[in-house]
């Protein structure tokens, strides 16, 4: 029986940010590829199990954090990260054929792209107010639309291509030219990707409350074994007022001794620790270790420990005592 092929949803419609990481993914082209309209939508469909995996925004080099993506995979049934990509991000400013810069009133995109452009924006179009879309792509496939009430938006210069019924009115309007997104591959729980050595972790830690210096020791497990990390981010659990969660992309894989001892040690602080996953660095920069912080010298101290256990009766020996004369 030929084996079923495998499907992916991303943050849609076609033509998204998302779709260019995805198609990065090995193989993807061959995919089942379902567009999902939000981030929220396209994570459960992993959870319910109808696709294997979700391309997702996480991070913005201009922008930070993509909330969305940070919160849904921080709470409910866990997932994993399975991979990254990296996507240079540049934009076009698309409206109906025959409207001019000068006749935008209103203007649609994701709300990342919108920060990502707002000095060209209060430069150019000052006075045209902002409608917020679930994408790029769908805020520019809206204006085939008549029902849009808004006459212009920013997308990625693939979509204007492929679509005869917009006009590009301004190209390369990023305010930050060397601007990339990061994107994860999320799938279910399951086979965990290889070490390679080029790798990163992410966990999220919810903050232990009333412990004076809580966040320092959750920082202190990472650095006193020569972890590097490459984001940290607090999000409110949503819970209440002052309630917090850390999501940390830590260098190094869960099977570097290193970043298991590390984990272990969040466990202890914070046992509502989350393992989001170890997978391979987009950009396959290897992390340099440290002598002291190897494997090999972990193992090596390991031992030493354990040779001082088998070489000492840790338990002092039993010794009834007499019972008392009466
Ligand atoms: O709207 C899209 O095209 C997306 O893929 C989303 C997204 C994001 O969430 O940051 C991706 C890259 C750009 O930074 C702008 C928007």
């Amino acid at each position: 029986m030929p084996a079923s092929p495998v499907t992916y949803t991303f943050l849609g419609p076609e033509g998204t940010f998302t779709e260019a990481a995805l198609m990065q993914v090995p193989g993807a082209a061959d995919a089942i590829r379902i567009p999902s309209s939000n981030v929220n939508a396209a994570l459960d469909r992993v959870r319910e199990g109808s696709v294997d995996a979700a391309m997702v925004p996480i991070e913005n080099s201009v922008e930070g954090g993509v909330t969305a993506t940070l919160d849904a995979i921080a709470t409910g049934q866990e997932l994993r990260i399975l991979r990254e990509a990296l996507v240079p991000i540049s934009f076009v400013l698309v409206a109906r054929p025959g409207t001019r810069i000068g006749d935008i009133r209103r203007i649609s995109t994701h709300g990342h792209a919108w920060a990502q452009c707002r000095l060209w924006a209060e430069k150019n179009i000052p006075d045209a107010e902002y409608i917020p879309g679930s994408s790029t792509a769908a805020a520019a496939m809206g204006l085939l639309d008549d029902v849009v009430h808004y006459d212009a938006a920013i997308c990625a210069p693939i979509v204007a291509g492929e679509q005869p019924g917009l006009a590009v009115l301004a190209k390369n309007i990023g305010d930050n030219p060397g601007a990339v997104t990061r994107f994860v591959l999320v799938g279910r729980p399951g086979e965990l990707p290889e070490r390679t050595g080029a790798d990163k972790t992410t966990v999220v830690v919810p903050l232990p409350e009333d412990r004076p210096g809580a966040l320092m020791e959750i920082l202190d497990q990472f650095a006193t074994r020569g972890v590097n990390l490459s984001r940290i981010e607090s999000r409110p659990t949503g819970q209440y007022l002052g309630h917090y969660f850390f999501s940390i992309d830590a260098d190094g894989h869960v099977a570097d001794a290193r970043v298991a001892d590390a984990l272990a040690g969040l466990h202890r602080i914070s046992p509502a620790t989350r393992f989001l996953g170890s997978y391979s660095r987009a950009d396959g920069v290897r992390t340099e270790v440290e002598r002291h912080t190897s494997d090999r010298a972990f193992r090596a101290a390991h031992s030493w420990v354990n040779e001082i256990l088998d070489s000492t009766s840790a338990e002092p020996e039993y010794t009834p005592q007499a019972s008392p004369k009466s």
